[in-house]
């Protein structure tokens, strides 16, 4: 039997190398529908190459377009068209690969269907874990992370005792500017951020990794995916990207998952858990080629956003949902030249300061914090 799946983020570089798995395996996987953005002539290459049943994109005037061109396809559009891919095209399994908080809505609507979920997509589950965690648990849908660090923790933790972890301990590579100090960060380029030294990503993930934001989302998602308090989770700067994650045990004994950085590895793991099929045109590793491995402690002075986030973090409630949307925004702010690289974290530290933290949300009030940060960081810049 074919594994059906739906992918939110089609266009996007998780997408494209999902899409390329399923390429590689067409008796093991079928698209089932797909959303996309504004990369309309992907789009195009998508439905022609894979013809799903739906596809959702952001505009109405898009999906009308598409229709006409693709009368076998259903064209939807919008927050909802990104629900209905999610839970209403009879997936086994949603791959969430869209980015930011706008994966919070489809997340929840696929795990209420029973529907696995494979998640990429870290901002939802900053912004809403302790929500998502426990619709996943009521639904007893398993959430299988595709974030390198968060696959190799999973992969780490295989067959172990939760209870007997003392430290999960992610990686980070340091990002595009790991060589600079804080102040010779004052006059940095989009351009030169854009430059990562071992991932080839999305913009706004490069950004987030230059800032070392990304790894302070991925504390707080390595929190909610495994139920392990902040202060058992530490970073550790690792320059090569090679060790992706490691688990210390009670016994002092550490799990570490390794391999070229590659992300269809985690992503086929999501897609074939708990089994591994062959990965075509793979670099295997080769550890006498690299020779020399590297690990450093991390300076929280120079990483202010990592500080932020496990602040966020442990403050809990509507705060993290907060740093997420402000830094949503600070970064695409950013990228289109209006503020400099160091004002990212002066405005998320800003928001954070002024936030009156919801301690229990509902789902309402994380989507009233989250439009209204937005709201927020935007005055803030004019
Ligand atoms: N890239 C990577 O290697 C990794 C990514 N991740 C996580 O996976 C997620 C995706 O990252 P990445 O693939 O790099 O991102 P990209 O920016 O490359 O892709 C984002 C995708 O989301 C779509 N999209 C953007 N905005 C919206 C919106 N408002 N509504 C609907 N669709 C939208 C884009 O459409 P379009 O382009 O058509 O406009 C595109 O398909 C992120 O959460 C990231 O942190 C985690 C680990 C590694
Ligand atoms: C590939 C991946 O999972 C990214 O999220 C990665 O973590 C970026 O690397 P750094 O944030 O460590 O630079
Ligand atoms: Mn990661």
């Amino acid at each position: 039997m074919k594994k059906k799946i739906s992918l939110l983020g089609a266009t996007g570089s998780i997408g494209v190398q999902t899409l390329d798995i399923l390429k590689s395996n067409p008796n093991k996987f079928e698209l089932v529908s797909f959303s996309a953005g504004l990369n309309i002539d992907k789009v195009r290459e998508i439905a022609r190459t894979f013809q799903p049943s739906m596809v959702s994109v952001i505009r109405q005037e898009d999906a009308k377009a598409l229709q006409s061109e693709f009368p076998s396809i259903t064209f939807v559009y919008g927050a909802e068209g990104l629900k209905e891919v999610a839970a209403r095209t009879g997936a086994d399994i949603l791959v969430n690969a869209v980015i930011g908080s706008v994966g919070l809505g489809p997340t929840l609507e696929a795990i209420r269907a029973g529907i696995t979920i494979a998640i990429a997509n870290k901002e939802t589950l900053v912004a809403a874990g302790e929500i998502v965690m426990d619709e996943a648990r009521k639904f007893n849908v398993p959430l299988l992370p595709v974030d390198s660090e968060h696959s190799a923790l999973f992969q780490s933790l295989n067959g172990e005792n939760p209870k007997e972890i003392t430290k999960l301990i992610l990686t980070a590579s340091g990002g595009s500017f790991r060589n600079l100090t804080r102040d010779e960060l004052s006059n940095v380029t989009v351009e030169e951020a854009l430059a990562h030294p071992n991932w080839s990503m999305g913009n706004k993930l490069t950004i987030d990794s230059a800032t070392m934001m990304n790894k302070g989302l991925e504390v707080i998602e390595a929190h909610h995916l495994f139920d392990i308090p902040y202060e058992q989770i530490d970073v550790l700067l690792h320059r090569e990207s090679i060790i992706h994650s490691m688990v210390e045990f009670q016994d002092t004994s550490v799990m570490a998952q390794l391999g070229s950085p590659d992300m269809r590895v985690p992503i086929q793991y999501a897609l074939t858990y708990p089994h591994r099929i062959p990965m075509q045109n793979a670099k295997r590793l080769r550890l006498e080629e690299i020779g020399q491995l590297h690990f450093e402690k991390i300076d929280f002075k120079r990483f202010k956003a990592l500080a932020l986030a496990y602040e966020a973090g442990k403050v809990g409630g509507t705060m993290p949902t907060a740093m997420n949307a402000a830094n949503e925004i600070a970064v695409s702010l950013f990228m289109k030249g209006h503020i400099s690289f160091l004002e990212i974290d002066e405005i998320v530290e800003r928001v954070m300061d002024e936030h009156k933290t919801i301690v229990k949300p509902t789902l309402e009030a994380i989507l009233e914090v989250d439009k209204n940060t937005r709201n927020t960081v935007h005055a803030m810049v004019q």
